[in-house]
């Protein structure tokens, strides 16, 4: 494996594991993206998965949140979830303003075998994603540690029929209700693939990964247990398995399942370190359920950054004296940055998140 250089900042490595922090750390989902005018500058000039297939460029505009503010303790690599269709064969296009879109999505079962890879090398479709963390590692110096990430299988899945964005995911639901069978295989062909490319990118650099299961809450809680929990479950255990027969030291891993608050219990139990929360749950509740399994990231409605600055302030402070800073902790959103949201607005909440971080840290200590 590659040498890098050492950690100066491993805050958020032993939140996610666990252990005490002077301050808790925070990152942010989507933190390079559209509301900065710096990512704006090079979508200008690129198509979106050109930038994500060209490691200089993803590299490039990983840092861009991270030298803007450095006060996050945390890098995600510039990437996107539905490189894993794409490495299946399916055709994705993103559409400036629209988001995904899918020319020719999933129709039929039948498709899973006439219309995708199948067998799928992942060390050659998604090299360029290798290459990526493996030169923003190098690019970071050791500031803050890397993040890696993968979508979830059901939200893939989803995606791969939908062809993009929907109000009520019908296509999808009705391959789960009409070929549960068909489903489940697409859906492990997704995990078995997840699995390797989670694998490749801790190898490649990741410090962290994250599983995003954006598409969570749109399951019943009967059928998230049939559609989602089985595969992500796999996914903690597989990865660490393998990492460990392989003499690799193992990175926290982190889940994030939108609209999922009827989860928690079974979330704390899979062998992922950190559950990701969004701006529904409230922190005593979530602490209630998951009783310190778990460390707790997010979780403030990523809107609240459209306020005022003395509301993020005030809602900063209410959430870090609710989770509780220093220990199981990691800041965040709810969801991602939105594109209209304001840097300055975001500097605001960073700043608040340090000052009121440590303040509350030292009222413990003294
Ligand atoms: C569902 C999902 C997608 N992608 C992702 C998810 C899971 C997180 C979530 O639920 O929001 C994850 C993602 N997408 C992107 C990252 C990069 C790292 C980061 O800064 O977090 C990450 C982690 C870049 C991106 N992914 C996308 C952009 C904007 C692309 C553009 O310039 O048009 C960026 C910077 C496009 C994208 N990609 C996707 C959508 C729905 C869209 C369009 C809408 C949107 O931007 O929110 C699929």
């Amino acid at each position: 494996m590659t040498e890098f250089p050492p950690l100066k900042n491993d805050l958020i490595l032993r939140a996610a594991l666990g252990k005490k922090t002077e301050r808790a750390p925070v990152w942010f989902m989507r933190q390079a993206g559209r509301y900065l005018p710096e990512f704006r500058k090079e979508r200008e000039k690129h198509d979106f998965f050109t930038l994500c297939r060209t490691p200089k460029l993803a590299t490039l505009i990983t840092l861009q949140p991270i030298d803007r503010y450095d006060l996050l303790d945390a890098a995600i690599i510039f990437s996107d979830i539905l490189v894993i269709p794409q490495a299946l064969g399916l055709e994705v296009e993103m559409l400036s303003g629209k988001g995904p879109h899918f020319p020719n999505p999933l129709k039929v079962p039948q498709d899973i075998d006439t219309r995708l890879r199948k067998h799928v090398n992942v060390y050659e479709e998604l090299k360029y994603v290798f290459e990526a963390i493996t030169m923003t590692r190098k690019a970071l110096n050791g500031r803050v540690p890397l993040i890696g990430f993968i979508g979830a299988p059901w939200t893939l899945m989803a995606y791969m029929i939908e062809g993009g964005g929907s109000n009520n995911l019908s296509k999808a639901k009705t391959w789960l209700f009409s070929y549960p069978e068909e489903s489940k295989r697409l859906l492990q062909k997704i995990t078995d693939i997840g699995i390797e490319f989670l694998i490749g990118q801790i190898k490649s650099g990741a410090q962290m990964v994250q599983v995003f299961e954006s598409w969570g809450g749109e399951l019943s809680p009967y059928d998230f247990n049939i559609f989602s929990l089985p595969y992500i479950t796999q996914i903690a255990e597989k990865v660490k398995t393998q990492l460990k027969q392989e003499n690799i030291e193992p990175v926290p891993m982190v889940i994030f399942c939108k609209g999922s608050w009827y989860a928690l219990e079974s979330l704390s139990n899979i062998g992922y370190d950190t559950i990701s929360l969004d701006w529904t749950i409230d922190p005593a509740y979530a602490k209630a359920i998951t009783k310190g399994r778990v460390t707790l990231q997010g979780n403030m409605d990523p809107n609240v950054l459209h306020g005022t600055h003395e509301e993020i302030r005030s809602t900063v402070r209410r959430m870090l004296e609710n989770f509780g800073t220093g220990e199981k902790y990691i800041v965040n959103l709810g969801h991602g940055i939105t594109p209209t949201t304001d840097p300055e607005n975001v500097k605001v909440f960073l700043e608040t998140v340090h000052k009121v971080g440590l303040e509350l840290n030292n009222n413990i200590i003294n």
